[in-house]
């Protein structure tokens, strides 16, 4: 598909079911992967971005059966059981399936090679090789171990290390989680602010012992995981963002988002859009396996502006290009900071927000660190372009939807995390 015209609506009603967690879908196919016994994983994501970790882990010697219904069996050859892979590895566009693997796989005693698609050639990679490289794991990569293409060559022994990140980075504090997990001694990580914990909760759920105070979690090296036969994958609260925002600024919406992961570290959107003043209840309150899942209510409402920055920005770091969507249509300012990572996701999402809404109409103002975004905007026609990157693609769409439509080039990316997505929308639309 070249391109999209999404026309805006009247209001957005039903129930949906929102598709698997992408976090937690690529961290269950690894972890099982290192295991010795089956585990079947319920609500896996069949999405570019997951399936490119399964290649990754099938390429190493996994065994993965897809079955209908979004069930993946998933059999490891143990801890160790890995195998060297006959070619390069590609994770495609996936930086969560490169950093992660990147951690098991440098502790491997085979040579294994990384590369990826033309956006994640240009995503830094020394905020992994750094811990790894300190650890005693011998990684090189292009431009002075920048970037991908990346090679990972065998390292006699692997230390534990206690090492404080720069940036929050969940997949940098996963990587080093996991290279500790073949090191010798503990390993311990320290973050600025918390990042989405899913590696923590699903080590727990396979046996590790996880330590945490603060904003320290550490882990000491194991012989083996101990599977559970199940993994129940949540729903993407990512994903349910677009609704939860369509939903609030069109007007007479009633949105049902059922299945959807709400765990306290991926919440940040719906505590941002509560103190706008968005309608949106909990339902039905549960859990699935280590993580928290609820079904969402979403009403129409009008939002205020607000200002987002400091420990709430990991928690809702991939929704900001939607809540951007949203701050158009507040009454009020909203002022967007610390939110400098946006520049080196799958594209410069401070950059292409700002360029693509501005061909709505839009005024925004790009700060090094965030956006300034005054409410109250009405958004005219226009033709922008995704970037290649799903959550533009996907955050466009709701600008055109509550807009005054949109035509969107590229819109295929949103196979990455959402292949669905433009059907879903067509099925909740109301004209
Ligand atoms: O660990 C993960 O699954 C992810 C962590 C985040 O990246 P960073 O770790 O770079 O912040 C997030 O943006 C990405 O979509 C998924
Ligand atoms: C940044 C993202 O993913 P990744 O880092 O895995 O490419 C995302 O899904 O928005």
């Amino acid at each position: 598909m070249q391109q999209i015209t999404v026309k805006s609506c009247k209001a957005l009603l039903g129930t949906t079911y929102i598709p698997g967690d992408k976090s937690v879908s690529h961290r269950s196919v690894m972890f099982a992967g290192l295991a010795d016994t089956p585990v079947v994983i319920r609500n896996f994501l069949y999405a570019a971005d997951c399936c490119s970790t399964v290649s990754c882990m099938e390429a190493l010697g996994v065994q993965v059966e897809r079955r209908a219904d979004g069930e993946l069996c998933v059999q490891g050859n143990g801890l160790h059981g890995l195998k060297e892979p006959i070619s390069v590895l590609d994770a495609g566009n996936s930086g969560t399936t490169l950093r992660l693997m990147t951690g098991i796989l440098a502790c491997q005693p085979f040579f294994s090679v990384f590369s990826g698609d033309a956006s994640l050639t240009k995503r830094p990679m020394a905020r992994v090789i750094k811990p790894l490289s300190q650890m005693g794991c011998t990684i090189v990569g292009r431009q002075q171990s920048k970037y991908i293409p990346m090679a990972l060559v065998p390292s006699a022994q692997i230390q534990g290390i206690d090492y404080t990140m720069p940036v929050a980075s969940a997949q940098v504090k996963s990587a080093v989680l996991l290279a500790g997990l073949f090191a010798k001694g503990g390993t311990s990580v320290t973050e600025p602010f918390l990042s989405r914990d899913h590696t923590e909760r699903m080590l727990e759920s396979f046996g590790v012992p996880v330590k945490r105070e603060g904003l320290t979690v550490s882990v000491a090296p194991v012989d083996s995981l101990t599977a559970p036969k199940v993994i129940e994958v949540p729903g993407d609260i990512s994903s349910a963002a677009f609704w939860l925002v369509a939903g609030t600024i069109l007007p007479n919406s009633r949105l049902l988002l059922r299945n959807v992961g709400i765990n306290p570290t991926r919440t940040g959107i719906l505590d941002v859009l509560t103190a706008m003043g968005a309608n949106i209840s909990l339902e039905n309150e549960r859990f699935s396996g280590a993580e928290p899942v609820a079904d969402l209510l979403v009403q129409s409402a009008q939002l205020r502006g607000t200002e987002i920055k400091g420990e709430i920005i990991p928690r809702l770091i991939d929704e900001i290009p939607v809540l951007a969507v949203a701050a158009l249509f507040a009454q009020g300012k909203t002022v967007i900071s610390g939110a400098e990572e946006l520049r080196v996701k799958e594209t410069d999402r401070l950059k292409a927000v700002t360029a693509e809404l501005s061909k709505l109409g839009a005024v925004l103002e790009e700060k090094a660190d965030g956006l300034i975004i005054e409410g109250g905007q009405s958004l005219k026609f226009g033709v922008c372009h995704s970037h290649d990157d799903h959550r533009m693609a996907m955050s466009l769409a709701i600008a055109g939807l509550a807009g005054n439509g949109v035509e969107i080039t590229e819109p295929d990316c949103v196979r990455i995390s959402y292949p669905d997505f433009f059907e879903t929308l067509a099925s909740l639309r109301v004209e």
